[in-house]
């Protein structure tokens, strides 16, 4: 099995006498993209900080390619890239200037013209930071945060407020440092984005971990398998039920609604077309990130707190 780059064990962190993360445990190996989802306030920032070495800990144990964040900090800055808040560079600042400082504070490990050159900022590279657009800021913080040559990637929040095509850009770029081999962080509640971004997430929930797992595993261990519909007017539909993989089977007369596993979207129509129906509505719903997250997170009609399971883990 494959050694994990960070591990997480048993985390706890209290601000005052309030417990904001109750034994928070999780693993994220090379090479992977790992999700750190949840509604506001769960704990996301206060955990990924921790694992960065930013605050110290209350409890548990934290290990960051062989190096405790919270007494080798110096050693853990070799490993880590992080994004950097919006704020934090000055607006008069040119790309090539925050490129060259970025890098030479970082040692000059990696030559800040070729990380202009592949992060698609050598058209801007006279262009003062307070005058690039949002998707050209995230990309800028994007190299920057790689101007150490980080083994481990932080990035908060990272699409937010960009368009669609800036945030698929984005996205791209960040597959390309997980495809280069690197670990990538990736705290987020965008859903679609976690979703179709990472390989793997961990849900946090009131400070504790709720579910681990790939998007899909999640979607389909929480929401359970697939939802077929198609319009059907009076036939007869009877020994759908016992098609592999079907669960339930309903039928009002002009549309008829399946649920069942994932097989069931193959199964049930191999059915329908050795039975000569060939409906040209058949329409099969996967349930997403966000199905799963909605059912985890909100709690039920008379119920502070709801009881989630440990979906999967790697
Ligand atoms: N420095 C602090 N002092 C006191 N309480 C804090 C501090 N930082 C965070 N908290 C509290 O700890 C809880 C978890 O905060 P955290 O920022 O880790 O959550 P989050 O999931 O990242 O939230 P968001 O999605 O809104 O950024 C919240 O209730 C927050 O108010």
């Amino acid at each position: 099995m494959t050694q994990p780059f960070i591990s997480v064990h048993n985390l706890s962190k209290r601000y005052g006498g309030r417990q904001v993360l109750h034994d928070v445990t999780f693993e994220a190996y090379r090479g992977e993209i790992l999700g750190i989802v949840g509604r506001n306030g769960m704990g996301k920032t206060t955990t990924v900080e921790i694992v960065q070495g930013l605050r110290d800990r209350d409890g548990g144990q934290v290990d960051v390619a062989g190096h405790d964040p919270a007494h080798d900090r110096s050693a853990l800055r070799e490993v880590v890239g992080a994004q950097l808040q919006s704020c934090a560079l000055p607006d008069r600042m040119r790309v090539d200037e925050a490129l060259r400082v970025f890098t030479r504070l970082a040692g000059d490990v990696v030559d800040w013209r070729e990380l202009r050159e592949q992060w698609g900022l050598t058209q801007l590279g006279r262009s003062a930071y307070g005058g690039l657009s949002g998707g050209e800021r995230q990309r800028l913080f994007i190299a920057l945060a790689l101007a150490n040559r980080p083994r481990v990637v932080f990035l908060d929040e990272l699409t937010q407020g960009l368009d669609p095509v800036a945030r698929q850009d984005t996205w791209r770029l960040v597959r390309q440092v997980r495809d280069r081999g690197a670990t990538v962080v990736l705290v987020t509640h965008d859903m679609e984005e976690a979703h179709l971004l990472c390989d793997r997430v961990v849900l946090l929930h009131q400070g504790r971990v709720s579910a681990v797992g790939t998007p899909r595993e999640l979607a389909a261990g929480v929401c359970g398998g697939v939802r077929i519909s198609f319009s059907a007017q009076p036939v007869d539909l009877s020994g759908i039920e016992s098609v592999p993989g079907v669960a339930t089977v309903r039928h009002d007369g002009t549309t008829a609604e399946v649920t069942g596993s994932a097989v069931a979207a193959v199964t049930v129509a191999a059915e329908l077309a050795r039975r000569g129906l060939a409906p040209h509505d058949y329409d099969v719903h996967r349930p997403g990130l966000a199905e799963a997250f909605l059912l985890l997170t909100t709690p039920p009609a008379n119920e502070s707190e709801t009881v989630t399971p440990q979906v999967g883990a790697r």
